[in-house]
């Protein structure tokens, strides 16, 4: 069974169809990447499987269960996540209280339990591991708002893996990071891969093509190619629309 399944997904902004009868089956413990050029429909794709964006029409599976008409914090409880902007960070808190946050936010309801939620030790574990994860324990007691950005990069990532998602939405999570910083990332998706599936958009082809299972190539709406990163870096369309002539070095 697919972890997620998208059948014929469309999206369209008055007279103009973003996305075009995509159809993506995303293997468990895979990690797919999807790439294009600006303006293709990486974000507006990535909208529609996280729940913030309604389809025209079309369907998304997640598991096997018909998720098309769910709400993005349904999704969120049954582990189909997606790493944040940097606007659901708390600033005035804490590395650590943020994360221990975000562990509760997937599964339970509003912040009234803030106090006790300090307590629980199972969310705490929880959140120090995503911070180990992502190389921010040593940040733990950092307001947030004192973070650099690639670290607040860093801490949206630990916060979706606080929430223990059983699938991974990922926006391009190496945008306005520094080579090192980018690198970390690398380091840290490459010890997450194969724990559960993760959907990556992403710029950074020596980011993509180090980490990507396979590669779906998306062209105005559609998704033209999907294969290995050998097979992207052969295919003559791939190459001649996304990646220039020259293709990409090995
Ligand atoms: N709310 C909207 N209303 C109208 N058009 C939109 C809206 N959101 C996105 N679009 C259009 O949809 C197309 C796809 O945009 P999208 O942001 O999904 O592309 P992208 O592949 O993520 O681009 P980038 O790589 O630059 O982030 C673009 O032409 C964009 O102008």
């Amino acid at each position: 069974m697919s972890a997620l399944q998208t059948s014929a997904l469309v999206k369209r902004y008055g007279g103009i169809l973003v996305t075009d009868n995509v159809s993506l089956d995303i293997r468990p413990g895979e990690l797919h990447a999807i790439i294009g050029p600006n303006g293709a429909g990486k974000t507006t794709l990535i909208n529609q499987l996280s729940g913030e964006l309604a389809s025209n029409s079309g369907a998304i599976h997640f598991n096997g269960e018909d998720v098309t008409g769910l709400r993005i914090d349904q999704r969120a409880r049954r582990g189909l996540l997606r790493s944040y902007q940097i606007t659901s960070i708390f600033e005035p808190f804490t590395v650590r209280e943020n994360a221990t946050l975000a562990a509760l936010g997937a599964r339970e309801h509003g912040f009234r339990f803030w106090q006790p939620l300090l307590g629980r030790r199972d969310l705490a574990q929880q959140a120090d591991e995503a911070l180990a994860a992502c190389g921010l324990a040593a940040l733990s007691e950092t307001l947030a708002g004192d973070l650099a950005y690639g670290q607040r990069r860093q801490l949206e990532l630990a916060m979706a893996l606080a929430a223990r998602p059983r699938f991974l939405l990922l926006d391009e999570p190496m945008a306005g990071m520094s080579a090192q910083e980018s690198q970390a990332v690398v380091r840290m998706l490459a010890g997450l891969k194969g724990q559960y599936a993760i959907l990556l958009i992403e710029h950074d082809m020596d980011a993509v093509f180090a980490l990507a299972d396979r590669i779906s190539v998306l062209v105005y709406g559609k998704v033209i190619f999907t294969g290995t990163p050998d097979e992207i870096r052969d295919h003559p369309e791939v190459k001649a629309v996304y990646l220039g002539e020259e293709g990409i070095e090995a």
